[in-house]
């Protein structure tokens, strides 16, 4: 089996204040387009995604108190970079392809910001660095 890693779908970064971020990346950065953020409690996260022509900052902040980058915001008060996505044709293929390379998967796929199922690999296991994987839109296939 072939795993087929594709196009870098987007950078997640933690934020405190998603407001605080979206005035950063308008004024400081100077992005200009910047989507509504909106609530993705399957994920415990509030989400707003920043578009570059290439790839997109997914801006992310806790919601409620089990989310899983509460320790990281604890860690980071600030915010801070927490993980790449890279996009795959197939999530089970991929699941299992990680899987088969010892790679620890942080539990099940889920549906991700995007409407596909995603999952994560630890970044003890991936060099460092927090690693999402991410089915391709349908449209984009
Ligand atoms: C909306 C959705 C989407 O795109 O569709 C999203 O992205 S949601 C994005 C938010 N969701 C997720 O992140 C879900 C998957 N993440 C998780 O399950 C968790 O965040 C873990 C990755 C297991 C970390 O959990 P937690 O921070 O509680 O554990 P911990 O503090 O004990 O950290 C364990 C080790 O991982 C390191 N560590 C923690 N977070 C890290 C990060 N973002 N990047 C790199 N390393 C990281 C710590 O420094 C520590 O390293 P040492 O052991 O060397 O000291
Ligand atoms: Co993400």
């Amino acid at each position: 089996m072939v795993n087929t890693l594709g196009r870098l779908n987007h950078v997640g970064v933690a934020t405190p204040s998603i407001g605080d971020s979206i005035a950063f990346y308008r004024d400081v950065m100077g992005a200009t387009t910047i989507h509504a953020a909106f609530d993705l409690p399957v994920q415990g996260v509030r989400v707003c995604f920043v578009d570059m022509p290439n790839t997109q900052i997914e801006l992310i902040e806790p919601l409620g108190e089990d989310s899983p980058i509460a320790a990281f915001i604890a860690k980071n008060p600030a915010g801070g970079q927490h993980h790449l996505c890279y996009e795959v044709p197939d999530i089970e293929e991929a699941l299992a392809w990680f899987r088969a390379k010892g790679a620890r998967v942080l539990g099940e796929p889920r549906t991700g910001a995007h409407g596909t199922p995603i999952f994560f690999v630890h970044p003890r296991d991936m060099g460092g660095v927090l690693t999402e994987i991410m089915e391709t839109p349908r449209e984009q296939h």
